[in-house]
């Protein structure tokens, strides 16, 4: 039997799947009041902003906050005004369970995906190789501070950035955006997580290499 998880979530041992995990974390996190939303995603880009792991990237990748997610919008703002390039990941069109990466500005034309998510219409030249991006952030639907983490259960970032593993040199920071909610005592980690260097919340920043 797996271990049963703890504070600060605490299922029944039963539920100790990844996927119960996953289902109960997605209603956590779709649970918060718009209000709270947006004062987490306040919170979160003042950490974002005063990151060191941020300092010198200039070219970032992040998300569009769907179900629960915490959003990134409020550190985008202010980051452009410093010169960030940010980017947002876009379902291969046939390269089944990856992603590409395509520049995001305030005139990109966003199409809903198959999971409903807006992303920008596929544009081959206009993407940015993962290898040369500076930053990931990427969304977490759990996490621990040995570096677990759950995704929505695609395998989508973990299949792009595969790569890390090979040539740790060439692979930009993979910084993890989550609620504190989000965070349970440990997760079953499997052997294609790709190691995150940190995990920032409303509350704080956890550097975890
Ligand atoms: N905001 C955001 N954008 C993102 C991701 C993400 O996690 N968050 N992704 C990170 O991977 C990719 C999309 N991956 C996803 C994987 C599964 C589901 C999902 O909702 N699955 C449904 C049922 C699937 C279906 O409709 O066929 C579910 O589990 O209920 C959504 C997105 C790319 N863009
Ligand atoms: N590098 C890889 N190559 C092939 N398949 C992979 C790879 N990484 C993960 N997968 C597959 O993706 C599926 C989803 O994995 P998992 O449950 O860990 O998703 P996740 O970490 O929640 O998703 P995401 O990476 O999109 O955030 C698994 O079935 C796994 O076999």
């Amino acid at each position: 039997m797996r271990t049963p998880l703890t504070a600060p979530f605490d299922p029944h041992p039963e539920q100790s799947s990844r996927s119960a995990i996953r289902k109960a974390l997605r209603h956590r996190r779709r649970s918060l009041s718009q209000a709270q939303q947006k004062k987490s995603a306040a919170q979160m880009a003042q950490h974002l902003l005063a990151s060191p792991s941020l300092y010198r990237a200039r070219h970032i990748a992040v998300y569009l906050a769907n179900d629960g997610e915490i959003d990134p919008a409020p550190y985008l703002r202010a980051a452009r005004s410093r010169g960030i390039q940010f980017y947002l990941p876009v379902l291969h069109p046939f390269r089944d369970g990856h992603m590409v990466f395509t520049p995001f500005t305030e005139s990109t034309i966003l199409r809903p995906n198959r999971f409903g998510i807006p992303e920008p219409v596929f544009d081959g030249p206009e993407n940015r190789p993962a290898w040369a991006l500076d930053a990931v952030l990427l969304p977490l639907v759990g996490f621990d501070l040995d570096g677990g983490r759950l995704g929505m259960g695609g395998g989508f970032y973990d299949r792009t950035f595969a790569f890390v593993r090979r040539t740790p040199r060439l692979a930009p920071k993979l910084i993890g955006l989550a609620h504190e909610i989000q965070r349970v005592a440990r997760l079953p980690i499997e052997p294609w997580d790709i190691p995150l260097q940190g995990i920032v919340t409303e509350q704080r920043r956890y550097d975890l290499q």
